[in-house]
């Protein structure tokens, strides 16, 4: 009766008494009744994840994990956008001191979402390609909103998604699927990414999204917190530690690829089409 009445609780998202942290680009809420953190990227006009948005990510990660929540659910402020990957002005015509440190925090936010000890669920409330994808996939769980695409598009930038993009990818699509979306650079809409299993229901709006992350994280309310989180540990040890284990080299390939003349060329190629279709409309 009791696991009834919180399972309910939980999947209702509850009373809305919040308690909030902001940083500069995310926010955590805490509704206090469910114990669930809605961690929100605001970095208009895209949430295109620079280093500043990567920081400020893992620190409110961490202050999830330090603060007892049952849950993480990963949204937007944008009523668009998810998150539209790496920003691309970090990798053209970058310092090379900063993209350094921007690799290396993109690094150890991944390490800390992939990892983290808490369920974790995306409410996918907008376009999610590539960057925003692997955020997307490294959760346990995803709700995505109708009419928006999903996917890694590297190949489509002449980029090659590192190995632990790929483990997250793989996480959750079949090897064949993943192989072959990524060979692509395929971009799924909504309704693909279900059929495919890339999401795990569609919903909506961003309130009924948050609600259905709300509910499955509601799923573990009677399983043992210590042994729910070892098992994922275990899951996900390996691709953790393969990127551990290969920080530096992981590194110095990226340093090596942005500071190509052919990548230059070709991401300039890309800015330049994105700011064109922003000048058609
Ligand atoms: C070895 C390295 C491996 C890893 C490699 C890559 C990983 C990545 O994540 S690379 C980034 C990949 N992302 C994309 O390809 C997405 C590109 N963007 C879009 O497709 C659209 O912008 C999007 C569908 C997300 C949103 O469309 P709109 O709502 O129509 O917005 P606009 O296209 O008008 O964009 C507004 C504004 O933002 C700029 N923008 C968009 N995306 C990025 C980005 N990823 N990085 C930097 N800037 C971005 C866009 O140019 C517009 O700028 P302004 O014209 O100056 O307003």
């Amino acid at each position: 009766m009791l696991h009834t009445n919180l399972s309910r609780l939980l999947a209702s998202g509850g009373p809305k008494r919040l308690i909030s942290t902001v940083n500069k680009l995310t926010t955590v809420e805490v509704n206090d009744k469910t114990g669930i953190a809605i961690l929100t990227m605001n970095r208009p006009p895209v949430n295109g994840l620079n280093l500043e948005l990567l920081q400020d990510l893992k620190s409110s990660i961490d202050e999830i994990e330090g603060n007892k929540s049952r849950g993480l659910i990963l949204t937007s402020s944008s009523p668009t956008i998810f998150s539209a990957g790496l920003d691309i002005l970090e990798m053209y015509k970058p310092d090379m001191d900063r993209c350094r440190a921007f690799w290396s925090q993109l690094q150890e936010t991944w390490l800390a979402l992939y990892g983290s000890s808490v369920p974790t669920a995306a409410a996918i409330n907008g376009h999610s390609p590539a960057g925003g994808c692997l955020l997307a996939t490294s959760c346990e769980y995803r709700v995505m909103v109708p009419k928006f695409t999903i996917g890694l598009n590297e190949t489509q930038l002449g980029m090659i998604a590192p190995q632990w993009f790929m483990s997250a990818f793989l996480s959750v699509l079949p090897q064949r699927e993943a192989e072959r979306a990524l060979n692509q650079g395929r971009m799924f809409t909504t309704e693909e990414a279900l059929r495919v299993g890339l999401i795990d229901e569609t919903a909506n709006s961003k309130e009924e999204a948050i609600e259905k992350c709300a509910a499955f994280i509601g799923t573990f309310a009677k399983v043992n917190p210590l042994a729910r989180s070892l098992t994922k540990q275990q899951f996900r040890a390996a691709d953790l530690q393969q990127l551990k284990n290969g920080r530096k080299e992981d590194l110095e390939k990226f340093l090596f690829t942005v500071s190509q003349p052919a990548l230059q060329k070709g991401l300039g190629i890309y800015l330049e089409g994105l700011k064109k279709k922003v000048k058609k409309q």
